[in-house]
């Protein structure tokens, strides 16, 4: 597996776009293979993931065409024409194709197999089990709750009213899913808002569904079975991806970068304010709307930052971005703590636990906590000279990265294939805008 050194070289330096949001692209992919008609989609982020659930989307009947770079023809099958696959289908590393496409099942006739990586096969599915277990699917799963699953559907699927037991847009939208091929409504109940591209995308393609807050409860309502219109859409530049290059550029010295075309959903932008609640310089340009999603380009300038300890900022706003923030905490003056966190022990890795480990190799002062972590920040470049072990998780790669541009021995990621899942150009956008990274095959 291709291992990865990261070593100070030079300021970050110039303007750049990253990659299309993964999760808009997981949904552009499964709503226009519902939708009937032909559907184009551009700036679909050609990670392995979404190539996954391309496969998965292929497999079930749709028609999709890769017709140019990140740019795709889908010819659907309509709400409730899926079919059963001819054989097993493999996720490879991605909780939300998963997770959503067993909702998209759960209310179709059909069966279906599925497995994934070492890492998907150790993450919970009873979270979508339990609900689509009471839309009327039925599940065969290793433990009752493991990957690989075999998944069987209903032709008479109940419509729900969920409460998440967790904040989870994985889970809101596979009961979503579930109810698209549900007569009825479907109601999904949130304590805590999560990422709403599931909601904006079904309201373009011109379904019946209504978000209102009803005692600081947010409630979707979504009128099943409608007939999807297939959509012209242009998928944002993902605020996950870029938050690698806004930490990078904060804590490398004399950078100064421009991020073209970022998605900046109000519920995914909670990076930005944390790194400005850590003394971070960063501007928003340009703003606009595409795809029925806020877009703009964003400025971020190096700056010195200071350690946090009451972040107020929502953690589901910036869930996947914990594990580049502790490393900016890591190069930050002063003590950070982040707790509220325990989401993170099931993604792709425990990412609590393997960041503490990762920082600890490379000479940082950490105190892994429940449900967060303590972290003594160097004010300045690190020690480093550590081997981070990724646990096939991309973010850990991606987030050791960055972390090694301020480091004063080299950091080695032991596995860089993972970042293939979600941000292919990683390395080579990074090093064209004055980053020492090299992969070793
Ligand atoms: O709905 C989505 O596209 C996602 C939701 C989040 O997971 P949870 O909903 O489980 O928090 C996030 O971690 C994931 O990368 C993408
Ligand atoms: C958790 C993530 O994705 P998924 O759940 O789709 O694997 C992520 O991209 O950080």
């Amino acid at each position: 597996m291709p291992s990865l050194v990261s070593l100070p070289k030079n300021p970050l330096i110039g303007t750049v776009k990253v990659p299309g949001d993964k999760s808009v692209s997981h949904r552009s992919l499964m709503l226009s293979a519902l939708a009937v008609g032909e559907s184009r989609i551009t700036g679909l982020l050609e990670g392995e993931d979404v190539l996954a659930t391309a496969h998965a989307m292929r497999a079930m009947g749709a028609t999709l065409n890769r017709v140019d770079d990140g740019e795709w023809v889908v010819n659907g099958v309509g709400v409730g024409g899926l079919m059963s696959p001819d054989d097993i289908i493999d996720m490879g590393n991605s909780g939300t194709s998963t997770r959503l496409l067993m909702g998209l099942i759960a209310s179709h006739a059909i069966t279906v197999t599925m497995t994934g990586d070492a890492s998907l096969r150790s993450r919970p599915m009873g979270r979508v089990i339990d609900p689509l277990s009471e839309v009327g699917a039925v599940f065969k799963a290793r433990d009752d709750k493991f990957l690989p699953l075999t998944v069987t559907g209903t032709d008479m699927p109940v419509p729900l009213d969920y409460t998440t037991p967790m904040a989870s847009a994985q889970v809101k939208s596979a009961v979503l899913l579930a109810g698209l091929n549900t007569p009825g409504i479907t109601t999904v109940r949130e304590k805590v808002a999560t990422r709403d591209h599931t909601e904006r995308m079904l309201k373009s393609m011109g379904a019946d569904i209504t978000v209102q807050d009803e005692d600081g409860i947010r409630v979707i309502r979504l009128v099943g079975q409608p007939e999807l219109c297939p959509v012209n859409l242009e998928v944002p530049g993902d605020i996950s991806s870029a938050a690698f290059l806004l930490v990078a550029a904060s804590i490398i010295p004399g950078s100064d970068v421009t991020l073209e075309n970022v998605g900046l959903n109000p519920l995914r932008t909670g990076i930005i304010e944390a790194l400005k609640a850590m003394g971070a310089s960063i501007s928003i340009h340009n703003e606009r709307e595409l795809g029925g999603e806020p877009v703009a380009d964003v400025q971020v300038i190096a700056a010195p930052l200071k350690g946090v300890v009451n972040l107020e900022v929502d953690p589901s706003t910036m869930i996947d971005e914990f594990p580049v923030l502790f490393c900016a905490a890591a190069v930050a003056s002063g003590v950070s703590r982040f707790t509220g966190l325990e989401e993170l022990r099931v993604k792709e890795s425990d990412r609590l636990a393997v960041m503490a480990a990762g920082l600890r190799a490379n000479g940082i002062k950490v105190t892994e906590l429940d449900d967060g972590i303590d972290i003594e920040g160097c004010g300045g470049f690190i020690p480093g000279g550590g081997t981070v072990q990724t646990h096939l998780d991309h973010r850990i790669a991606m987030s050791f990265a960055i972390l090694g541009q301020m480091a004063n021995k080299a950091v080695m990621v032991d596995d860089a294939s993972p970042i293939q899942t979600s941000f292919p150009a990683f390395v080579r956008l990074m090093t064209g805008l004055g980053a020492g990274l090299d992969v070793l095959e």
